[in-house]
């Protein structure tokens, strides 16, 4: 069975984050992302997550909240300077944070020049850290229009063209879900490339244990294929977060 990280972004938000990584710890989690960290100083996100006894699994690359505003900028055209500078960012509150992972977000954007722009933003980032690891997420157009990163195909190629040892895929079952309407199938296509995994329910981004995604079925998939990484839960719940806990499992 693979570790499951809460996401204090989206759990647990009855409490302040700092307050967040103890329940989350109480809870049976191992691990905790936070999707947009940059509004608390790092070293009070540090010595939370350190006194809980939680590794902090993933952090995203700006913009600096959850309340909106452009989703990245890595395959947008013209704005290099702008991803440059916010990945830099980013890397400093992961060296901070001791984050496993940086999730490298693309923008809005199409076609070929968004693909190009894209390839080149991320094999400078992946020059720049190379002691990092990156990942790159499909995420539905439904609930983000017009992102770039919507096909998991295109991501595996993308990170078999960079070819970076560095460069990983980001597997949302929710995201697989809506944009194959085949979770398990797509994980078997696409696997070899997977370094995290996020997880909720369909419809609604509630608890993985309501709606149509088989999750004992997933997880028993992630074992077959000897995934070793995390599984992020990364929904909204729909009752008070410690009682939509079902789906996870414990020892
Ligand atoms: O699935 C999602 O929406 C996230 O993993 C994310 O990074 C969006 O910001
Ligand atoms: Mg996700």
């Amino acid at each position: 069975m693979p570790r499951f990280a809460a996401n204090l972004t989206m759990l647990f938000t009855e409490l302040p984050m700092q307050d967040r990584f103890a329940a989350a710890a109480d809870a049976g989690f191992q691990g905790v992302e936070i999707l947009f960290p940059y509004d608390i100083p790092a070293r009070e996100l540090s010595r939370a997550a350190i006194s809980a006894g939680l590794e902090i699994v993933l952090i995203n690359t700006p913009p600096p909240n959850w309340a909106g505003g452009p989703r990245g900028f890595a395959a947008e055209p013209g704005r290099e300077d702008r991803f440059r500078h916010d990945f830099d960012r980013a890397l400093r509150f992961a060296q901070a944070l001791r984050a496993r992972h940086i999730h490298v977000m693309a923008g809005v954007a199409e076609g070929q020049k968004a693909h190009e722009t894209f390839l080149g933003n991320l094999r400078w980032a992946t020059k720049r850290a190379p002691h990092a690891s990156l990942t790159i997420e499909p995420i539905n157009r439904t609930d983000m229009p017009g992102y770039y990163l919507s096909d998991f195909d295109l991501a595996a190629r993308i990170i078999t063209e960079v070819g970076a040892a560095n460069l990983g895929l980001q597997f949302d079952a929710y995201h697989a879900h809506i944009i194959t309407g085949d979770v398990i199938g797509t994980w078997q296509r696409v696997a070899s490339h997977v370094r995290h995994v996020q997880i909720a329910g369909y419809p609604g981004r509630h608890e993985p244990q309501d709606g149509q995604i088989d999750y004992p079925a997933f997880f028993a998939a992630l074992d077959q294929s000897g995934y070793r990484g995390w599984v992020s839960a990364e929904y909204e719940p729909s009752r008070h977060t410690e009682h939509g806990l079902a789906w996870l499992p414990r020892d």
